[in-house]
């Protein structure tokens, strides 16, 4: 999926202005830049829910799934059944599957006030993965989590997308995440937003390690290029 010149603005406020991003199939990009840039700006439109006001999409993706930071799980129905739900025509084997390789074997029949936070994210991971999507946004979705578990999370994630093996887009504001998971990093510059430079990882997700010279001196550039677009004063002291 490709997007061109992709502008948006908010009345008088300009929030993309001529973005160019290509995602490819079966890649993971990362999102990275500031607070109110327009990062969900960005997903809403690749979603299809919003639209630009200028610009080209080319290739579309028909069954986009979304992961938001919140589970938005239905209180009422058990993990089974909210994982069920989107695709009733998943068999229960292929469910039981699913639960186990985000972690939840033995919690099947719970309600999500039964579970933790982390459970809970754990399962609207499932349902998305469930409902079979050719691309999934993914919106800060372990930013309630500690970073024990952010760093878990993320690893059941490269697990089960290894199986499923389609393109991803994934917001944070956590560099080490983003170096874990991302075929490519995409810096998003403010006001008004496009994107400033794209990274590429090359190393397989599952051989990376945050300790890898690879993955210290991206981490060096992100933060030189974050620190810029955060406080450019720190940028030029630096
Ligand atoms: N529906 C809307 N109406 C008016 N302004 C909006 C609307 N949605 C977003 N904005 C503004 O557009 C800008 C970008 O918002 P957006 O939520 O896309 O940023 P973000 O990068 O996802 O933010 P954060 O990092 O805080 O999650 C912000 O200034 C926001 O206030």
């Amino acid at each position: 999926m490709q997007l061109e010149a992709i502008c948006k603005n908010y009345d008088e406020i300009k929030v993309l202005k001529n973005l160019n991003l290509t995602i490819k199939d079966k890649e993971i990009i990362c999102i990275l830049g500031p607070s109110g840039c327009g990062k969900s700006t960005l997903l809403n439109i690749l979603a299809g829910t919003l639209k630009p006001d200028a610009g080209r999409i080319e290739g579309k993706k028909e069954k986009v799934g979304y992961v938001f930071q919140e589970d938005r799980l239905l209180p009422w129905k058990t993990v089974h059944e909210n994982i069920k739900l989107v695709n009733k025509k998943a068999s229960n084997v292929k469910i039981k599957e699913l639960i186990d390789r985000v972690g939840l074997k033995g919690f099947e029949d719970k309600y999500p006030s039964q579970l933790s936070g982390g459970m809970r994210q754990r399962c609207s991971i499932a349902r998305a993965f469930n409902f079979q999507s050719e691309m999934l946004l993914m919106d800060e979705p372990f930013k309630s989590l500690d970073y024990d578990l952010r760093i878990k999370m993320v690893k059941s994630l490269i697990d089960i997308w290894q199986q499923w093996n389609n393109s991803i887009v994934f917001v944070t504001h956590e560099i080490d995440e983003a170096l874990l998971l991302g075929n490519k990093i995409a810096v998003l510059s403010k006001n008004p937003c496009t994107v400033e430079t794209i990274l590429t990882i090359n190393t397989s997700q599952n051989l990376r390690r945050l300790e890898d010279r690879e993955l210290i001196d991206t981490r060096t550039k992100l933060i030189r290029m974050l620190s810029k677009e955060n406080d450019s004063r720190a940028y030029k002291s630096a």
